[in-house]
């Protein structure tokens, strides 16, 4: 019962240690594997204490009943034997009734042959006491007085008396085998006594069943006195509303759990005497019987005390290892947004299954996912029609070079009388004009330069690092080369280009670009189908530029 109090005790700490510390999945498969071991471990505890309990308490109990039995027939024998030495003394005297001398040697050779009888006696059929030993006891030519030697002359049978308190002060049972003539008349009888509470053949028999283990046994007689008890105070003593006595002088054989007089629970055999109307029980105190138990038991969890530890620490380690690649993609999956991530991923080692499948899931949701932004920012930052660099990414990549301190040249390209050409050949040939223009820009301008459309028919092209002189020289081959393309079913188309640039006397973005468009309408004002560089920036001081491959 300890045990499991302590077992429930540990278990509870548990419980609450894994709510102070915040529930996870290795505090939770140690909680499940440590009761689920810790509640098997004491109920195979638990079971085997009361397998082991039961077998001992039954083993007990038949072995006194063994006991009790084997007991009842030594008693019986000793009686048996008894009674016929009465009988052998009384053959003898129904010879010669009237010899005093060999009634004194026969009262005598009776009581010192064997050990049978404590004392012995020889009476007439008045009462009168012919012949007693040992002498001492002063009866002779008495009158018998008690209630054995009296019961002997009125039965004039063999007979086994109640004890009762005799002539000469001793507690005692009384034998006694009756005379008779040759014409069969009851002449007298011989006898012998039993003390029940000093040294006799009785108790010296008895006594040799008496264990150090908490073990002894008693007898009873009919009326429930006890006849024999280790304790010599209680001999003579009646014991009532016992259930073992019971059924015992009701001539049962058998075994029982009882408590007896004193409380205390007892393991008990009996057996009834045939000789006699007694009954002989034997019994252990179940608290003694079950003593070796503990120990037992005590042993048992030395023993398996170590591969229990082993298993504790089994289960730790197997639970850290199950818990560690789920922990690892559960932290992992808080950092979904950080371009690492991915790498961590690969790194875990999902060594079983289920997080295998769900790491490989997590690195297709971010290979989907860095996909779908990809693609997103790729629409957000490009113009549909021509996959050129819409508005907002010509702005993010001005800043970036103005971040950088980097120079740059604007080209602010515009189709001539490009409203003609839809309105003559539609709006979808219109399209394929502007797409064709697309192509022919990025096919001149370098990767480093940035191409966007930021209009309808509307054309920025920045050059980085070119400085105005050759801004204006790659402007012009632009325009030439554009001039001179095919464009079908078209044909030809011209461009006007308005050129600035920056650094230029530190303006803002903006001022650079209303100044390149302040050239285009220039250049469209003075004819179309030119290149017009901003005035200021025509004046710029070249060395200000670094030098720069043209193509
Ligand atoms: N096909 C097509 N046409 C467009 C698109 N965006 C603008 N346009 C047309 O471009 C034409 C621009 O006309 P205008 O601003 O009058 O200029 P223009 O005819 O080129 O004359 P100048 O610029 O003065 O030489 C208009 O007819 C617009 O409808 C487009 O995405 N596709």
């Amino acid at each position: 019962m300890l045990d499991t109090e302590i077992g429930l005790y540990k278990m509870r700490c548990i419980v609450l240690n894994c709510l102070r510390a915040g529930l996870n999945l290795h505090r939770l498969i140690l909680l499940l594997a440590f009761s689920a071991t810790l509640i098997t471990l004491l109920n195979s505890y638990y079971s085997s204490y009361q397998v082991q309990k039961q077998q001992l308490i039954d083993n007990t109990l038949n072995n006194h009943k063994a006991y009790a039995a084997k007991l009842v027939s030594a008693t019986d024998n000793f009686l048996l034997a008894a009674q016929q030495q009465l009988a052998y003394v009384a053959k003898i005297l129904e010879a010669d009734f009237t010899n005093q001398t060999l009634i004194n040697a026969e009262a005598e050779r009776l009581r010192l042959q064997t050990n049978s009888f404590n004392s012995t006696i020889i009476v007439n059929k008045f009462g009168d006491i012919l012949g007693v030993s040992p002498l001492s006891l002063n009866l002779q030519n008495r009158k018998v007085d008690s209630f054995g030697t009296k019961a002997a002359l009125s039965y004039r049978v063999p007979m086994i008396s109640e004890p009762y308190i005799s002539m000469a002060g001793n507690l005692l049972i009384f034998m006694s085998q009756p005379l008779f003539n040759s014409n069969n008349e009851f002449i007298g009888y011989v006898g012998g006594t039993l003390y029940l509470k000093r040294a006799s053949i009785l108790n010296e028999l008895l006594q040799v069943h008496y264990h150090q283990d908490g073990s002894y046994l008693y007898v009873v007689d009919e009326n429930n006195r006890l006849l024999y008890h280790p304790d010599k105070e209680r001999i003579g003593e009646q014991v009532f509303d016992n259930q073992v006595i019971n059924a015992v002088l009701k001539g049962k054989v058998g075994k029982q759990q009882v408590i007896n007089s004193q409380g205390v629970a007892m393991l008990a055999g009996y057996a009834p005497m045939t000789m006699a109307p007694w009954g002989v029980v034997t019994q252990r105190p179940l608290e003694s019987t079950l003593a070796p138990l503990d120990s037992l038991m005590w042993q048992v969890f030395i023993k398996t005390a170590p591969i229990g530890i082993l298993t504790f620490v089994l289960i730790w380690v197997l639970a850290k290892l199950i818990a560690q690649p789920l922990r690892k993609l559960a932290e992992t999956a808080n950092t979904l947004d950080e371009p690492t991530t991915s790498v961590a991923l690969k790194h875990i080692r999902s060594w079983y299954y289920e997080s295998d499948e769900l790491r490989k899931a997590m690195l297709k949701g971010i290979g989907l996912l860095e996909s779908k932004i990809g693609l997103l920012r790729h629409e957000a930052h490009t113009d549909p029609l021509t996959g050129l660099h819409n508005r907002r990414s010509l702005n993010m990549q001005l800043s970036q070079l103005m971040a950088q301190q980097r120079s740059f040249a604007v080209l602010a390209i515009d189709i001539d009388h490009f409203k003609r050409v839809n309105d003559e050949f539609g709006h979808d040939i219109g399209d394929v004009v502007l797409q064709s223009l697309a192509k022919i820009l990025l096919d001149v301008t370098r990767d480093s330069d940035i191409v966007a459309r930021t209009g309808g028919e509307e054309f920025i092209v920045i050059l980085p690092n070119v400085h105005p002189k050759r801004a204006y020289q790659l402007a012009e081959r632009l325009r030439i080369r554009i001039s001179k393309s095919i464009i079908e079913p078209v044909g030809n188309i011209n461009v006007s280009i308005g050129i600035a640039g920056w650094p230029l006397e530190q303006l803002s973005l903006d001022d650079v670009m209303k100044l390149a468009d302040q050239a285009l309408y220039l250049a469209k004002r003075t004819g179309r189908n030119r290149c017009v560089v901003d005035t200021i920036y025509d004046q710029q001081d070249t060395s200000l530029f670094e030098a720069t491959e043209l193509e």
